[in-house]
């Protein structure tokens, strides 16, 4: 196990965490329980190491931890909403040098195409270019398997982001880690490992905002990256789940008794979908045939 993974598992402030990561049989590396583990216990929260709010959103949710704007008040910057000084300051790095470009290019490469992770990508590279995170950040998590379509499309969108960071004069910054290679790896982790995500609403005003926003089919605030949360396998009948209250902080659930020693697995997609539909999804976006019971059974 990484020397960050072992970090991760043994500094939570209420001691150890009573999960590990190791190998599964068929699955690749997966969470288990290293105790037993009561139903509705909180597992572990876990901040984004990347997240990117929704086009739709851009203006209504805080640029940084992906809090809904509320009513009134807040802290505006270029455009992009900041919910408190310490989400402006967060950002400060990042959101400087990405506001020194002109992004219309990518912009309307990625809305004519509907992509969003493009944007994470961006994100990423501001946040390597301004010292945040090192460039090599995502190299623990698990790739997609890219087909050359795949890769055509990110070779195209590699060259928009390197000729407007160009632009904008970041050549020696680039330098040091910005490659077509590098951003095939990253965009390769991201599509496996990303969570969109969707704020549960904690009082009246969020409860409105989410309905319009699902009247609109923008319930997704964004999306986002973790490190721990991206060890936990998928199950159609989850006994795990990952939610989100007021922003990007995610927090683990147990659904239900966990034994010492079990999987814990949580579901990727929208689990009320039929059989056909879940392994198409599961196939497609994340490269495997699901076996679990509830798949096998054909329910
Ligand atoms: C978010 S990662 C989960 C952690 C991953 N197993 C690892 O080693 O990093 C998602 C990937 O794990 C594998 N995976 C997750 N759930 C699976 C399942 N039920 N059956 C087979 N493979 C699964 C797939 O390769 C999938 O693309």
């Amino acid at each position: 196990m990484s020397l960050l993974l072992r970090r991760l598992l043994s500094t939570a402030a209420h001691g150890p965490l009573p999960i590990r990561v190791a190998f599964t049989d068929s699955a690749g590396r997966g969470v288990f329980a290293t105790r037993p583990i009561a139903a509705g216990e909180a597992l572990h929260s876990a901040q984004p190491l990347l997240s990117h709010p929704s086009r739709a959103l851009l203006h209504e949710v805080c640029y940084s931890c992906l809090r809904r704007k509320p009513g009134k008040g807040g802290h505006s910057s270029g455009g992009c909403y900041f919910c408190s000084d310490a989400c402006r300051e967060h950002a400060k790095g990042f959101h400087g040098i990405e506001k020194n470009s002109d992004w219309s290019l990518l912009d309307d490469h990625c809305s004519l195409r509907g992509l969003k992770y493009p944007y994470m990508v961006k994100r990423l590279a501001c946040m390597v270019i301004s010292g945040a995170v090192g460039a090599d950040c995502l190299d623990i998590l698990q790739p997609a398997r890219l087909h050359q379509g795949m890769i055509s499309e990110m070779e195209e969108e590699f060259e928009l982001l390197d000729s407007t960071f160009r632009k904008a004069g970041f050549q020696e910054e680039l330098a040091a880690f910005f490659t077509k290679q590098w951003y095939i790896n990253v965009l390769a982790r991201i599509r496996v490992n990303a969570f969109r995500i969707e704020l549960v609403a904690s009082s009246y005003e969020d409860l409105l905002s989410s309905a319009i926003a699902s009247v609109s089919c923008d319930a997704s605030v964004g999306n986002a990256v973790y490190m721990l949360p991206s060890f936990y396998n998928h199950d159609c009948d989850p006994n795990t789940h990952i939610v989100w209250m007021q922003n990007a902080d995610a927090k683990l659930k147990t659904l239900r008794d966990i034994d010492e020693g079990e999987e814990l697995r949580i579901c990727y997609i929208d689990a009320s979908m039929d059989v056909n539909a879940r392994q198409k999804i599961l196939a497609e976006g994340f490269g495997f045939e699901c076996r679990c019971l509830r798949c096998l059974s054909g329910d």
